[in-house]
């Protein structure tokens, strides 16, 4: 296929306001495409590069080269040019891609050219274009929309499946069917402020315990029990207490969906980082299960003996569920039957508060009628963690880059010691609007002790109010933790540093990272 036309489609798809015009562009544009032009078109049309970043500058990019009148690339000739700019390195590297960027634009016409532009500096990006790609596939192919849409939901992405169905017709669909054996991308969670919120938005629905382990998808074919991550990896041969488990629930072929998690003796969970430490460890498994125990603990099922349950609403597959997995490796749930009744309300609440008393992370709340969308962040699963919030002090700060260079943007944070000194916990430019970037350079400049051009060290003074998910163990950072996604929710003028939360108030308030 020409690269121009590429280049067309994508435009016109851009600027056309009507779904159905979008649909209709891309059905013609697939229509006309070989199947072996499918893995750059795909990422081309979305406005990514199958090969990442090439290197490239603006600079080298912006120079004007002459256009070709008439289009003549092909979208593999560009391919494989990219691919050689990807793939140039060592020493005279800027030459060679400046060379190469010349050969590539040379051979483009104006249309070309700025597309290339788009599509190098990552202008072009069309987020939501996956959706609409599937129906113009299925427009192209005869095949039926649904089935094309359950198929990438299956692969976990358009690509491979637009290439079977180009190169084989609608049929190519069966080979995208939820197969034991074969994993699919697990469903995601959208996040709530709190439980309240999160009835209002569901309705009925299972009130569930949030567990900090790792996610795992386990398939079983009579003896053969295998375990797959969330990002679909093979981890069978590390937990042989979940496929030892697993081969004793009374089903022969089945596909669940749970998290593994490591109790301590106390009862209480441990914590993230030595679960994924012991999941991550290849060698000797049975010393390791040894030392740090773990357990699946299963919150849904896929498919059970022949039949594909995702359509089946979540009440129909926890029951399916229940049949299969003992209660004592089932996620801990509460029901709310009408979301607008009080009581029912307050023992969601309740059993929230006990969830996080026992030592987990949150809930997830989930609506009992949805259908199981993998890979998706889908509605109906909402989850809730307590938002955890610290008064740190500004210890030093960075210039910022792009759109907020001549900004000290990321803020190094730090905790109090005993002592009178900072511990810093991390940084974070993460929450912070225009209007505060310009105040705090303004003021962290005004009390400056030094500037290496990329840090500026502040007197420490300054306090902010930190939100935060949880504490992660870490030897980068003096207290041997540091806060995960650290985001600033405002300055605290009225409070002074000797007032900032100290480092035992912090790992006080995490009893596992408490040394
Ligand atoms: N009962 C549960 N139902 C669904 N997911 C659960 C449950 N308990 C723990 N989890 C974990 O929570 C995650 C859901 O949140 P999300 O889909 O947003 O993933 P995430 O981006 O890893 O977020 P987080 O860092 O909050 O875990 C799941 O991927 C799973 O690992």
């Amino acid at each position: 296929m020409l690269f121009a036309r590429l280049a067309q489609v994508s435009q016109d798809v851009a600027a056309a306001s009507a779904r159905s015009r979008k649909i209709a562009l891309l059905a013609e544009l697939f229509r006309d495409a070989d199947p072996d032009d499918v893995p750059i078109v795909i990422p081309y049309l979305a406005g990514r590069l199958p090969q990442g970043r090439l290197g490239v500058g603006w600079r080298v990019l912006s120079e004007r080269v002459d256009a070709a009148p008439e289009p003549r690339l092909s979208v593999q000739d560009v391919d494989a040019l990219m691919t050689e700019l990807g793939d140039v390195s060592g020493a005279g590297s800027q030459a060679e891609r400046k060379r190469l960027v010349g050969e590539l634009m040379g051979a483009a016409t104006e249309g070309e050219q700025r597309f290339l532009f788009g599509l190098v500096t990552g202008e072009v990006r069309q987020g939501a274009l996956d959706a609409v790609a599937a129906e113009g596939l299925a427009q192209a192919t005869g095949a039926a929309p649904a089935d094309v849409r359950r198929a990438v939901m299956l692969a976990g992405g358009l690509q491979d499946v637009a290439q079977a169905l180009l190169a084989r017709g609608p049929e190519a669909l069966d080979d995208f069917r939820l197969t034991v054996g074969r994993p699919v991308l697990p469903m995601l969670a959208h996040s709530a402020g709190g439980v309240g919120e999160a009835l209002d938005k569901l309705g009925a629905c299972a009130v569930e315990e949030k567990l900090d382990g790792i996610r795992v998808q386990v398939h079983r074919d009579g003896d053969v029990v295998r375990v797959y991550t969330r990002t679909l990896d093979d981890i069978t041969d590390r937990l042989p207490e979940v496929t030892d488990a697993v081969r004793e629930f009374p089903g022969e072929r089945f596909i669940l969906d749970g998290e593994v998690i490591a109790l301590g003796e106390d009862g209480r969970p441990r914590a993230f980082q030595d679960v994924a430490g012991r999941v991550g460890s290849r060698v000797d498994v049975a010393r390791a299960a040894e030392a740090l125990p773990v357990s699946p603990v299963f919150f849904d099922v896929l498919y059970v003996d022949g039949r594909d349950l995702l359509d089946l609403p979540f009440a129909g597959r926890h029951e399916q569920l229940a049949r299969l997995a003992p209660e004592a490796m089932r996620v801990r749930r509460f029901l709310v039957e009408d979301a607008s009744d009080a009581e029912q309300r307050g023992a969601a609440e309740a059993f929230f508060a006990d969830t996080l008393a026992r030592g987990h992370e949150g809930v997830v709340l989930k609506g009992l009628e949805a259908p199981y969308s993998a890979g998706r962040r889908g509605a109906s699963w909402v989850k809730v963690k307590p938002v955890h919030t610290l008064d740190l002090v500004v210890l030093a700060a960075e210039w910022g880059h792009g759109r907020r260079t001549g900004k000290l943007s990321n803020l190094h944070l730090g905790a109090r010691r005993a002592d009178g000194t900072y511990a810093m916990l991390g940084k974070t430019f993460k929450g912070l609007t225009d209007a505060l970037l310009t105040w705090q350079t303004e003021r962290l400049l005004a009390s400056a002790v030094s500037d290496d051009g990329h840090v500026v060290t502040v007197r420490p003074e300054l306090v902010v109010e930190i939100a935060y998910d949880g504490l992660q163990r870490s030897t980068r950072y003096p207290a041997g933790v540091t806060l995960r996604f650290a985001r600033v929710v405002r300055y605290r003028e009225d409070k002074s540093a000797g007032e900032a939360d100290t480092v035992e108030a912090v790992l006080a308030a995490h009893p596992s990272f408490d040394a």
